[in-house]
């Protein structure tokens, strides 16, 4: 079975692609970073760290890659070859590399069918991924793809930090792992025991978003504004834990509302998640974590979205509230996204600023919360 796997970064290399290899797959990794795709080429496996109470190693073999731009062929061809494209290369570029899948899609035998799933933080990512790839695509062409790729849309659970490491391809996971695909879409099988196939994803990714998501956004922008270095650091605060539970316990709310999970399970759930980000062994940087704060505070995501659903529902949060205006304070040099954030802010104000960003209207009972957090 062969694999293409846009984006050989933490999560790539750390979590799908090290499953992926393991369930049998050769994987060819495709990214921009020409350094990781040499370093694959060269050794042909690289070593994951799993950050337990005792740390392990093993070997992800099989393994190949191939650069994105320089390799554009090569790109085409190896879609044209797989049985599954998969991607984990951050939500926004995705529409960068949708034209690259859309070539060698439609360049494929009409007989083989092909699996395609985005791994990235967002609620159905793979729909997005679609709708560029047919972008690119002419209606014939589309209607070709449509009888051959199967598009299921997945939710990707692990802690893959940033490592400091003379290695370019070492990779530090946390042990817990948990990759959720959408069945109704797979054209065939995936072939990933590791992987829970479920009929419908919409209650997974969201627990998935509004648990995991939420919680670590709120641990890293309140550990921020306070000067923490690490998320593990931040929740040592005696203010930043009781924020992180309580802005779990509204979208706990919110989840309960939606989808009527069990009260105590999401409560066990969200234990378990708040163990899994003090995590002794890992070194997860608050700026990892909060990067990119304008997509994190996009109306579909982590923060505004729960926070709007209490609203909703005529509940007035606080916690989610206080982290989306800790989240406003974001900066730091290099994220592209939290300088425009603060020259927004600058510019605006903190209300018209989320209100741009979040595509609220400045009346909204979000936005006046936030001008009252702002004139305290
Ligand atoms: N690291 C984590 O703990 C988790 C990350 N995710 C999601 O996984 C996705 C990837 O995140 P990470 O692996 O952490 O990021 P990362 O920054 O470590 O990896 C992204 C990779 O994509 C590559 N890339 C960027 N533009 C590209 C292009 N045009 N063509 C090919 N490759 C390109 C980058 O060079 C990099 O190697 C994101 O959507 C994130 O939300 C999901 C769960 C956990
Ligand atoms: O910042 P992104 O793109 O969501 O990806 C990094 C994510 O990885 C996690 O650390 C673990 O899933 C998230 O909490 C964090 O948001």
């Amino acid at each position: 079975m062969k694999a293409v796997h846009f984006g050989a970064g933490n999560i790539g290399r750390g979590f799908i692609g090290a499953l992926l290899s393991y369930a049998g797959y050769s994987v060819t990794f495709v990214d921009v970073n020409e350094h990781v795709i040499d370093a694959l080429n060269k050794r042909g496996q690289y070593t994951v760290t799993v950050a337990g109470e005792k740390k392990e190693t093993f070997e992800v073999k099989n393994v190949e890659g191939i650069h994105s731009v320089e390799g554009e062929s090569a790109v085409m061809t190896a879609v044209k070859q797989a049985d599954l494209v998969t991607t984990a290369v951050g939500p926004n570029v995705l529409q960068h590399i949708a034209p690259a899948i859309a070539k060698g899609l439609s360049r494929r035998d009409s007989q083989q069918k092909v699996n395609v799933i985005a791994c990235e933080n967002a609620v159905r990512a793979t729909s997005e991924l679609k709708k560029e790839i047919f972008a690119s695509l002419t209606p014939e062409e589309g209607e070709e793809v449509e009888g051959i790729a199967g598009f299921a849309d997945a939710a990707v659970d692990r802690i893959v930090p940033n490592v400091q490491s003379s290695d370019v391809l070492a990779v530090t996971v946390e042990p817990f792992y948990e990759w959720v695909v959408e069945g109704s879409s797979l054209k065939n099988s995936l072939g990933v025991d590791e992987a829970l196939v479920v009929d419908d994803l919409d209650p997974y990714i969201e627990r998935k978003l509004f648990t995991v998501n939420t919680g670590h956004a709120a641990a890293a922008y309140a550990g921020f504004r306070e000067g923490y270095k690490t998320i593990r650091e931040a929740l040592v605060d005696d203010e930043i834990k009781p924020l992180v539970r309580a802005a779990l316990n509204e979208t706990k709310e919110v989840l309960i509302e939606k989808y009527g999970f069990n009260m105590e399970e999401q409560e066990t759930y969200i234990d378990k998640i708040i163990t899994r980000f003090q995590n002794p062994n890992i070194e997860d940087l608050v700026e990892r974590v909060g990067r990119g704060p304008i997509r994190k505070l996009g109306a579909h995501e982590r923060l505004v979205k729960p926070a709007c659903m209490l609203y909703d529902i005529g509940k007035h949060p606080q916690a989610l509230p206080q982290t989306i205006f800790h989240a406003l304070h974001f900066h730091v040099q290099g994220d592209e996204e939290s300088e425009r954030l603060q020259e927004m802010i600058q510019t605006n104000g903190y209300g018209p600023a989320l209100a741009a960003v979040a595509n609220l209207e400045e009346s909204h009972p979000l936005i006046q919360q936030i001008e009252m957090l702002a004139n305290r």
